[in-house]
């Protein structure tokens, strides 16, 4: 079984908890009273290989996303980092979360998704979409808008093709040490991600 370990990073409000929900679930929840940090399990095939996927969603007002940028950003396989098109603050939080990831990051290679969300709200529109890719172009990940509220398939495609990227990624890098070392999840998930697990 290969295991999959993926985090969600944005500012507060983003629609982060949104994009997972719809892609764990295929619904979206318009209110999500979620006042601590999450980690959610599935399992899931995907080009006839079996999946353990965990995803980390960090909650804001637990200063989640602070935490994951400070010690573990070397925990996860892939990232998703999410900014609402409607609002600009967002997109430059989102530019400068990119940039961490990449400074921790830089020799592994590690797949990450810029996701301009909230597409649906295009009459607020803050950020267009080019400024959106060129920075993708800029930070040399993957990028896609998608709206949580209206659209499932966007998303499940968008993980999928993180999942692919990741599981290619990883099969690159065997052989040399995961940056996840095993021994420490354990202390991991309980220190910074606190105890609350969900199994969708
Ligand atoms: N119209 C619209 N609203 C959305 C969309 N995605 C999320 N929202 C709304 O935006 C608000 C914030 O979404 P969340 O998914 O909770 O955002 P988050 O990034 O997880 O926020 P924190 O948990 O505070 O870090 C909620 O009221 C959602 O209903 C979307 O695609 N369209």
């Amino acid at each position: 079984m290969n295991e999959i370990k993926l985090a969600l990073l944005g500012s507060g409000g983003a629609g982060k908890t949104a994009i997972l929900v719809r892609f764990l679930t295929k619904r979206f929840i318009g209110e999500y009273a979620s006042s601590a940090n999450s980690l959610y399990h599935k399992r899931l095939s995907i080009d006839g290989r079996q999946l353990n996927l965990e995803i980390f969603d960090p909650c804001s007002q637990s200063g989640g996303s602070r935490c994951i940028l400070e010690e573990p950003v070397n925990w996860a396989d892939g990232f998703v980092v999410v900014y609402n098109i409607s609002d600009r603050m967002s997109f430059l939080h989102a530019k400068s979360v990119l940039r961490q990831i990449k400074e921790a990051r830089e020799e592994s290679n590690v797949p990450v998704f810029l996701v301009g969300t909230k597409q649906d709200l295009c009459n607020a529109r803050q950020v267009c979409e080019e400024e959106g890719r060129s920075l993708a172009q800029e930070e040399r990940c993957h990028f896609q808008e998608v709206s949580a509220a209206e659209d499932y398939l966007g998303i499940s495609n968008l993980f999928t093709k993180l999942i692919r990227h990741v599981m290619d990624n990883l099969k690159h890098c065997a052989g040399r040490r995961r940056y996840s070392g095993s021994k420490s999840m354990a202390k991991l998930i309980n220190n910074v991600f606190g105890k609350r697990r969900k199994s969708v």
